[in-house]
């Protein structure tokens, strides 16, 4: 199995980059966790106090749980993928049974910042798009599909994301052994990637 492991910070567009990846590939081949799925259960805490929480630190990331189903991924075996909820800032309950393949992708804001995780990466890529597109693109998107307002992104984005971002996202750039330049749509760099998961899946 081939760990393909994405990072980037919020907005950079590591899900776009995903699906892009994937669109031309057998999904027979080819699997994706999320980290976002990976977000600690929060259900000993109530609404008011989830929305409190600083989602942009490595501590809100429940990594034990992640290397171990990656370990499983690994060994054959299919994990139970928690699913996640932008509007209760929890996980759902429900679960999406994930089956190994040969290719697996992990997309993440902060799944390099984990020493263990990122030793289990095969590759390591870095979306890179500079921080007032990463903005723009995180209002529309949050506002259009995460049930956010104007007031709460930006609220959010000066008081954790964007010091989060510099003191431990940013920083995991070096670990990339790819680093894709994301400010326009960029084919080729999807297109070399492409080839790698390719050769690897013949
Ligand atoms: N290269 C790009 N140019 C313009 N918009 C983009 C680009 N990549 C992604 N987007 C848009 O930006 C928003 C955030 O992208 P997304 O892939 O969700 O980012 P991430 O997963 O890194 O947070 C989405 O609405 C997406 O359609
Ligand atoms: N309840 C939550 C959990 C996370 N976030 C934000 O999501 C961002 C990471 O996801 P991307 O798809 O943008 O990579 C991160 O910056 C968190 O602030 C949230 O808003 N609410």
């Amino acid at each position: 199995m081939l760990i393909i492991g994405i990072a980037g910070g919020t907005g950079c567009g590591k899900t776009t980059v995903v699906n892009q990846l994937i669109e031309e590939l057998t999904l027979d081949h080819v699997g994706v966790i999320t980290q976002d799925s990976y977000y600690n259960d929060l259900s000993h805490l109530s609404y008011e106090e989830r929305v409190q929480v600083n989602f942009d630190h490595p501590k809100a990331i429940d990594f034990d749980l992640l290397g171990e189903h990656l370990s499983r991924l690994k060994q054959g075996h299919a994990i139970e993928q928690p699913v996640y909820s932008f509007t209760q800032h929890n996980r759902t309950g429900e679960t999406l049974m994930t089956e190994p393949r040969k290719v697996m992708i992990v997309e993440g804001i902060l799944i390099m910042t984990n020493p263990m995780i990122r030793e289990m990466f095969d590759i390591k890529i870095y979306v890179h798009a500079d921080s007032d597109e990463r903005l723009i693109r995180r209002l529309k998107r949050d506002i259009n599909e995460r049930g956010r307002d104007i007031e709460e992104v930006l609220y959010r984005y000066q008081t954790t994301l964007k010091p989060m971002h510099d003191q431990f996202i940013e920083p995991t750039k070096e670990y990339a052994d790819i680093i894709i330049p994301n400010n326009k749509y960029n084919t080729v760099a999807i297109d070399i990637v492409r080839t790698i998961i390719n050769e690897k899946i013949q």
